[in-house]
């Protein structure tokens, strides 16, 4: 996984090459992975200045090649064909083990002028220097690869993501990988998309292997269950553990060897002759005894378990029963979420589920990694629990789509309807949505067009299609989120007052964690749960702590989670409590800047004045920082350890 994430800009890179070109390997200037790839490259003669030929096979070849990938290319090539479709303007590849290019789909890049990433290529480290397939391959795990850290293209006009796919036995069938504009301000979807992609696939094979055996899903959110970040379990009649995917490995934070062969009433907590009658051919879902309680299961009969698709929709025809362990399991998708949070927070929470099985809209606001999208499915799965069938979840980020294609997604359109639709059409995801809820993630990104043909629906409850004079009736609840001031864009004029009131019905403001109340305590609870997913028993220092709950966390909880659980699992194993001088450099900077500090001796966030004045100082702050970096705002950003959004959004101006 990249890592120095906060040190991949642009003018470090600059750095980086120019002391390349003075013979130096900046590897501190670099993130791990790419040092790594960079010395390798180094090592096989290759410079900035290489001109490489690439291997290419020939039509015969590549059929051959193909004909030997058919495995791979069967599996994968409608998944990535659908999102080659979504994702109009990147680039998608289909690669075998050694990196040849099998098949590529949507747009073709152009690198240099010469090199047109076709199929039949390889992209191999020895002639093509870093790129994002080859280390995909080399590092067995996903990667990010920005346009200038491509050794040989400095000046690469694109990124690109890759993550390889491992069948059950763990072997390497190919990878899959995502070029895109290097310009882009978010590379990190692609990365999480990609990392989506061979999720789904490799839970089809795990399907496809285990499909008469009892598997066991595993994961830390109920709401998450059924998605591709799930861990499973493969067991037989008898009870004992077949196989353990990687990812249930880490949630239940032990080697896959050391589980294999035993038996799975110990993750279980109760007998499983009993468990196999409570189950009678349904899907039961528990807490798991091990890892403290903190995780839940579901354990499905054969053929029962039925693969996430790629937007983690909810799966229709699982008929789910709360079984065993009452104490730990929790009761509903909502309530499991909302146990610790503020109790007016937890008030809304539950007054937004009430409205939504009421037909009525929910709008989330909140800084980016509150929890946004997480509210949204407990919220989805909760109307399962109590009002029968949920339906299928469908979310739509319409910040990650181009504009023109936002409208042919939501609403689908006739065959025909342009240059490259499908053959029959596309009914759109609110079609797609029928009888279960549509997520509209980061509504205030909608262009203004857009916005009055979405409460033209929303009001008529018919849709018609780009290009069809079709009506098709909707019938599907409405949950939009945002990280906007959705109301200050409706002042601004950047946001249609009355469809923002069509989608107002109730309104929850998740809080940016910089204004919990007790965060120190939060920060104890979830490095106390963290500790006990990772059967570790690390103290965690109280000054830390107290740093910690100083700092501003601009990526909230998504931010904090990853901050506390690469400290936990990187600590030395014989650390027994956790100081601020052993964490990361880059921690100790970040907790020690000057956001944390004016922190420390600003007033108590309770406070409505106190809260201003925090705010104008950051911002006064933040301005200084920028002025300093002669405007360029990913120095500034980078400076104060914030993202070029969160910087964007904290001055008020526009990126
Ligand atoms: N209350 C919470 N406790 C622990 N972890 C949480 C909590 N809320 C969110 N998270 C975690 O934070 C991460 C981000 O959550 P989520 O994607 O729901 O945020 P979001 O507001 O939709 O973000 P974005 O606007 O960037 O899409 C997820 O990994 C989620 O599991």
């Amino acid at each position: 996984m990249p890592t120095k994430a906060a040190l991949r800009t642009s003018d470090v890179m600059r750095q980086a090459h120019a002391r390349l070109r003075r013979g130096q390997l900046p590897v501190d200037l670099l993130d791990a992975t790419i040092g790594r790839s960079w010395q390798r490259c180094l090592e096989h003669g290759l410079t900035p200045g290489s001109r490489p030929e690439l291997p290419r096979l020939s039509g015969g070849e590549l059929r051959d090649r193909r004909d030997a990938h058919r495995r791979l290319i069967e599996l994968a090539d409608p998944l990535v064909r659908r999102v080659a479709d979504d994702l109009r303007g990147c680039q998608l590849l289909l690669a075998g083990p050694d990196a040849t290019v099998l098949k590529s789909y949507g747009r073709r890049f152009v690198i240099n002028d010469r090199f047109c990433i076709a199929p039949g290529i390889n992209l191999d480290e020895r002639w093509f220097g870093t790129n994002a397939p080859a280390l995909a391959v080399i590092e067995r795990a996903p990667v990010l690869v920005k346009s200038s850290e491509h050794l040989l293209f400095p000046d690469n006009p694109v990124s690109c993501v890759a993550a390889p796919l491992f069948d059950v036995g763990g072997d390497c069938l190919g990878l899959i990988d995502l070029t895109f504009a290097a310009d882009h301000p978010r590379p990190e979807i692609f990365l999480r998309r990609v990392q989506q992609l061979t999720g789904a696939l490799e839970q089809q094979l795990f399907r496809a292997h285990y499909q008469q055996r009892w598997v066991l899903q595993v994961h830390a959110s109920l709401a998450e269950l059924d998605g591709v970040a799930c861990g499973l379990v493969a067991i037989n009649d008898a009870g004992l553990i077949l196989a353990v995917d990687p990812q249930a490995a880490q949630w239940l934070g032990r080697e896959a060897a050391t589980l294999i062969g035993q038996s799975i009433e110990a993750l279980l907590g109760s007998a499983w002759g009993e468990m196999r009658r409570q189950c009678e051919g349904r899907s039961a879902l528990l807490g798991l005894d091990l890892a403290g309680g903190q995780l839940v299961g579901r354990l499905n009969p054969p053929e029962a378990w039925q693969p996430a698709t790629l937007e983690g929709e909810a799966r229709e025809g699982t008929s789910v029963s709360v079984a065993t362990k009452p104490r730990s399991a929790p009761e509903q998708p909502l309530e499991a979420l909302v146990v610790a949070w503020p109790e007016a927070l937890a008030r809304e929470a539950r007054r937004a589920s009430r409205a939504l099985a009421a037909g009525l809209p929910v709008l989330l606001q909140g800084e980016t990694g509150t929890g946004k999208e997480q509210l949204a499915r407990a919220l989805h799965a909760g109307l399962g629990g109590v009002h029968g069938k949920a339906g299928p979840f469908v979310a739509l980020n319409c910040a990650a789509l181009p504009e023109s294609l936002i409208e042919a997604e939501l609403f689908g359109y006739g065959e025909g309807a342009f240059t490259g639709a499908r053959k029959g059409g596309y009914g759109g995801r609110l079609v797609q949505a029928n009888g279960g809820t549509l997520l509209l993630d980061e509504i205030g990104d909608m262009p203004l067009a857009l916005q009055a043909r979405l409460l033209r629906v929303l009001q008529e409850r018919v849709v018609t299609p780009l290009g069809d004079h079709r009506e098709v009736p909707i019938d599907c609840r409405v949950i939009a989120a945002s990280h906007r001031d959705l109301e200050a864009r409706v002042a601004a004029g950047d946001f249609r007052e009355d469809l923002f009131y069509r989608l107002a019905g109730v309104v929850v403001e998740l809080p940016a964690l910089s204004q919990q109340h007790q965060l120190a305590e939060t920060i104890r609870r979830r490095w106390a749960a963290l500790c006990r997913r990772h059967r570790r028993e690390l103290a965690l220092d109280e000054a830390l702590c107290e740093r910690l709950a100083a700092y501003d966390w601009p990526g909230n909880w998504r931010e904090l989670e990853h901050c506390l659980e690469v400290a936990l699992v990187g600590a030395e194993p014989e650390l027994g409590c956790l100081t601020l001088e052993v964490l990361s450099p880059r921690w100790q900077r970040k907790l020690a800047g000057p956001a944390s500090a004016e922190r420390v001796a600003a007033t108590p966030a309770s406070d409505a004045g106190g809260d201003q004045a925090l705010r104008d100082l950051e911002q006064a702050h933040m301005r200084r920082t920028l002025e300093a970096h002669d405007g360029n705002v990913t120095a500034a950003a980078r400076a104060l350890g914030v993202s070029r959004s969160t910087l964007y959004r904290r001055l008020g101006a526009e990126p």
